[in-house]
């Protein structure tokens, strides 16, 4: 996977993009000697034991709002939020007996970044998948007997769509060219002409090539109307409001209402509420005196429609709105204002309206002159509380403070692709999992024995296990989430597993877990000493995550003194981050412990520089 669009605001002189640019790779490596060692269940080295059940109590005169967040969720009715252990026993009962859990905390606000994926030319022994603008990787295992090896891929394949019976009904761009208005001053696209050949894929090609990797499949799906996540700056005055992205050095909002990248409800729900803004006098947000009220919109497309034939489903999305407020919480003055505006958007647009255009709506509230858009309490206000997507063959939900892949489409196929890379039966870690989206779609489609989602923002375990009550009861897997920092302690991930999954954010795998990869390639050949591989210290800059990672329990041991274990023989990596991704290679590769195999890039960012991949690399023992 390609480059994750900023969330934040940075200060002048240079405004952020909401929207950026979404790269993903996946790298897939794997390990011959699966079957060498014992499964040995990793549960008693899980994080996050806590868990919240129930739902919050109601504040009976906010009872219009439901609370994630700082306060939690709240339905209405009045509820009391309990805490519990779990215990042994709760997880020895198996993934679909987890408590249904809000947890309170600060919310996350990644942006999305997508990817697109399409068979690529595999060999069987090697698996790997691709997500957005990937790459997939494969080469026989037996030609490196005793050398893991990395996947790659090299000639690049146009595709414009992925047969796949799940396939949304999205209509296909006639021309591979941007066509937008604002192409000049939005800072949303870079390129204006094909895209569906960012440049970026001339450098990937010469890099994978070098490693032997001749086969470099590029997806590419829809190349207009893909973004079904924006996040958007709103500005000006309450006459004449903009809303949009930031000009590029600039602190100027560009309004973008005729955004060709945005899925086209997305720009019939800004013009609504450009219209309740100008009607209430609502006053956008000016960062100079830290004064008026809407500050951000997060604005989500949903397909998920059951009523609606699945080909139709794409473009009849429904429009989730995030009104991100200049205020502690709605009992502030300005609350009733927000209650106003919500209102008079729900009432034309909502699902008693003509158009029923809009899915739900949320405020999130933020206070600080900082640079983050979302602030860490969110209340729902009307419509749905959750977003349901139906992604790589299972129904998955998400909350408006969880992670999400902005192009679906190019998710999905990314999805399907990557399950022709895990063989049935496996036992899979899922690492930087978000809300689970593709440990679950593996436990259901590849019947694997086990899947671990490893994920470090707790919001995202209630989203997971609203999910997991979904899953089909004949789905026989030890599926299960974990509120984990994966860069602490990261071997105990590994111990048991065949298969590593990592998605990580742009600045790639942390130093931490490209050593315990190593450090796993290692036992796999017996060895209990890993070469160091000088790796490039990467920083957390997000507050959010650090944030996040503040909450989680800190594990520092590195010791492996157990032999009898299954080591992980396939890695497959989602990147959106180009350049990291090729420090992480390089690094993964040293020494021979890891080979690249195979490489598939997907265009998850039409109009960018980004690309996002999926390669696979094998161990070899
Ligand atoms: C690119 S997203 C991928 C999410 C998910 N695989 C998906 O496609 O929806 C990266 C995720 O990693 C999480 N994350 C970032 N740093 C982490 C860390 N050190 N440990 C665990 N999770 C982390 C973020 O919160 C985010 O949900």
């Amino acid at each position: 996977m390609m480059a994750i669009p900023s969330t934040t605001f940075k200060p002048p002189p240079s405004p952020p993009t909401f929207r950026g640019h979404l790269k993903r790779r996946t790298l897939c490596f794997s390990q011959r000697t699966s079957s060498l060692a014992t499964l040995r269940s990793s549960a008693a080295s899980l994080n996050g034991r806590k868990s919240y059940k129930g739902r919050a109590g109601a504040d009976k005169k906010t009872t219009k709002f439901d609370v994630i967040g700082e306060v939690m969720r709240i339905s209405g009715e009045g509820s009391s939020m309990q805490t519990e252990e779990a215990t042994p026993r709760n997880r020895s009962e198996g993934p679909k007996k987890l408590h249904r859990t809000w947890i309170p905390g600060r919310s996350s606000s990644s942006a999305a970044g997508q990817l697109t994926y399409e068979n690529a030319t595999i060999n069987a022994q090697v698996n790997s998948v691709t997500l957005d603008d990937k790459v997939v990787v494969g080469k026989n295992l037996h030609q490196f007997p005793h050398a893991p090896h990395i996947g790659i891929a090299a000639r690049p394949r146009v595709k414009e769509s992925v047969s796949d019976s799940e396939e949304e009904d999205v209509p296909m761009a006639s021309t591979s060219d941007l066509n937008c208005e604002h192409f000049l001053r939005c800072s949303g696209c870079l390129f204006e002409r094909e895209l569906d050949k960012p440049h970026v894929l001339e450098d990937a090609k010469k890099f994978f090539k070098a490693r032997g990797v001749h086969e470099f499949p590029f997806i590419s799906k829809h190349l207009r109307g893909w973004r079904c996540r924006a996040k958007l700056a709103v500005r000006g005055t309450s006459h004449n409001p903009s809303i949009g992205l930031f000009e590029e050095e600039t602190h100027e909002v560009v309004d973008i209402p005729s955004c060709q990248a945005h899925h086209p409800c997305i720009n019939i729900a800004v013009e609504l509420l450009k219209g309740a803004i100008r009607e209430l006098g609502v006053q956008p947000y000016d960062e100079l005196t830290h004064s008026g009220q809407l500050r951000y919109v997060q604005m989500i497309a949903t397909t998920y429609d059951t009523s609606v034939p699945l080909r139709e489903r794409y473009k009849n999305a429904k429009v989730h709105i995030s009104l991100v407020w200049n205020s502690r919480d709605e009992n502030s003055p300005n609350g009733i204002l927000l209650q106003d505006l919500a209102k008079l958007l729900w009432r034309k647009g909502g699902n008693k309206s003509s158009q029923h255009l809009i899915h739900s709506i949320w405020a999130n509230f933020q206070t600080t002159k900082g640079n983050v858009i979302f602030g860490g309490r969110w209340r729902h206000i009307f419509g749905e509380t959750e977003l349901w997507e139906h992604l790589g063959g299972v129904d998955v939900c998400f909350i408006p403070s969880s992670f999400g892949q902005a192009n679906l489409g190019a998710f999905h196929a990314l999805l399907r692709s990557l399950q022709k890379f895990v063989h049935k039966g496996a036992a899979v870690v899922d690492l930087y999992a978000g809300v689970g989206v593709i440990g679950l779609s593996l436990a259901a489609t590849r019947n694997c024995r086990v899947v671990k989602c490893v994920e470090v923002n707790k919001e995202s375990k209630a989203p997971f296990e609203l999910s997991l009550s979904r899953i089909s009861k004949s789905v026989d897997c030890d599926l299960s989430w974990h509120c984990a920092d994966v860069s602490v302690t990261p071997i105990k991930w590994l111990e048991g597993v065949e298969i590593v999954i990592a998605d990580p954010p742009r600045k790639g795998l942390e130093a931490s877990i490209i050593e315990a990869l190593r450090l796993a390639s290692m036992r796999l050949q017996g060895k209990t000493k890993c070469p160091p591989s000088n790796p490039i210290k990467k920083t957390e800059k997000r507050p959010w995550i650090l944030h996040m990672m503040g909450g989680v329990r800190m594990e520092r041991s590195f010791d492996v003194d157990d032999d009898n274990f299954t080591w992980p023989t396939k890695l497959i990596y989602i990147s959106c981050g180009w350049q990291s991704f090729q420090e992480d290679c390089e690094a993964l590769e040293k020494d021979n412990l890891w080979h690249l195999d195979s490489v598939q890039a997907f265009n998850f960012f039409p109009g960018t520089n980004s690309f996002q991949s999926r390669e696979k690399t094998q161990t070899f023992s």
